[in-house]
């Protein structure tokens, strides 16, 4: 993936009318480190390509890579879809996905959340129903799944590798950034297999965050992780572009971050909701949550 990143900082800056000067003081940085971004000497680290996006109030997709800023439009609908193993799973789903949207699907244990995503990704056929995708899916989606999928005859840094390769990853630099951020920097040389459950999990989301998406599908993205990285991740999610959907009970995350809840109970959607919505009525998502899947 060509990185743009220097000439869409320049173009930003001088859309807003900022000198170096300016934007290293909004920044916290010399004037010298702006100068050295723009002419592709360095890279920023991952916390100030974040603070750039804000500046700008622009995504890191754009920062990056150029690509337009996100897209309201809708991107997924899904269309009566029926899923049944030995007994009924999903039953009547209809939803339509925007590009933009901050999604957290929560329900009880077995309600059908990882069915959905499993036959959202193609893993599953559904019985019944259809699902349309205004964006290229091979190219485009981006999944970590609940159970990791990694292949643990690899060096974690082999592994990187081979996903960018596939992915076409943002930059080399942001992937190494990001696995400093995650801790996983110094584990580069370590076989996958001798990682840590918690560590695995990182590496699977790592890798499910490498390369830009229009749609990013997590399940259960932080279970096992440290306070520090699950902070650092959600801030991080936030600023990408895209639409994200998430299986997730990270309450405090979902009232910070989120922009919409999907209840499942019992294989159907039960609530649809804006978390604005929610708050205008006093009540955070966890108390929302308690009150909407009650049998
Ligand atoms: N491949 C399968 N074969 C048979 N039954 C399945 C299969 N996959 C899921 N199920 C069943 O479908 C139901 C929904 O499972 P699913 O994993 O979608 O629930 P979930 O809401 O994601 O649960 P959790 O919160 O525990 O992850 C469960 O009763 C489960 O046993």
């Amino acid at each position: 993936m060509k990185n743009v990143f220097s000439s869409q900082l320049i173009k930003l800056r001088r859309q807003r009318n900022f000198s170096q000067g300016a934007l290293a003081n909004k920044m916290f940085v010399s004037r010298q480190s702006i100068s050295k971004w723009e002419n592709g000497e360095s890279e920023p680290s991952i916390d100030k390509l974040i603070d750039l996006s804000d500046v700008f109030n622009v995504d890191l997709n754009y920062l990056l890579i150029g690509k337009n800023k996100i897209s309201k439009e809708i991107i997924l609908k899904i269309d009566s879809l029926y899923k049944s193993f030995n007994k009924p799973v999903l039953k009547n789903i209809n939803l339509k996905i925007h590009g933009n949207e901050r999604i957290a699907l929560l329900g009880s244990n077995g309600t059908g959340k990882s069915t959905l995503f499993k036959t959202l990704i193609g893993i599953e056929q559904p019985d019944k129903g259809k699902i349309t995708y205004n964006f290229n899916k091979h190219k485009n989606l981006n999944v970590m799944p609940q159970q990791d999928n990694l292949i643990n005859d690899l060096k974690v840094n082999e592994h990187i590798n081979l996903s960018s390769a596939i992915n076409k990853s943002y930059s080399k630099e942001l992937t190494n950034n990001l696995l400093k951020k995650f801790n996983l920097f110094d584990n580069k040389n370590d076989y996958v297999s001798s990682l840590s459950g918690g560590q695995k999990r990182k590496l699977s989301l790592l890798i499910s965050v490498i390369r830009p998406s229009k749609l990013l599908l997590l399940d259960e993205p932080t279970v096992g992780m440290d306070l520090d990285t699950i902070d650092f991740f959600w801030r991080y999610i936030d600023h990408i572009g895209g639409a994200v959907i998430t299986i997730t009970h990270d309450f405090n995350q979902i009232d910070k971050f989120f922009s919409r809840v999907i209840l499942i109970k019992n294989g159907q959607i039960s609530q649809d909701a804006s978390v604005d919505t929610i708050h205008s009525h006093n009540q955070t998502i966890e108390q929302w949550y308690r009150i909407m899947n009650k049998e």
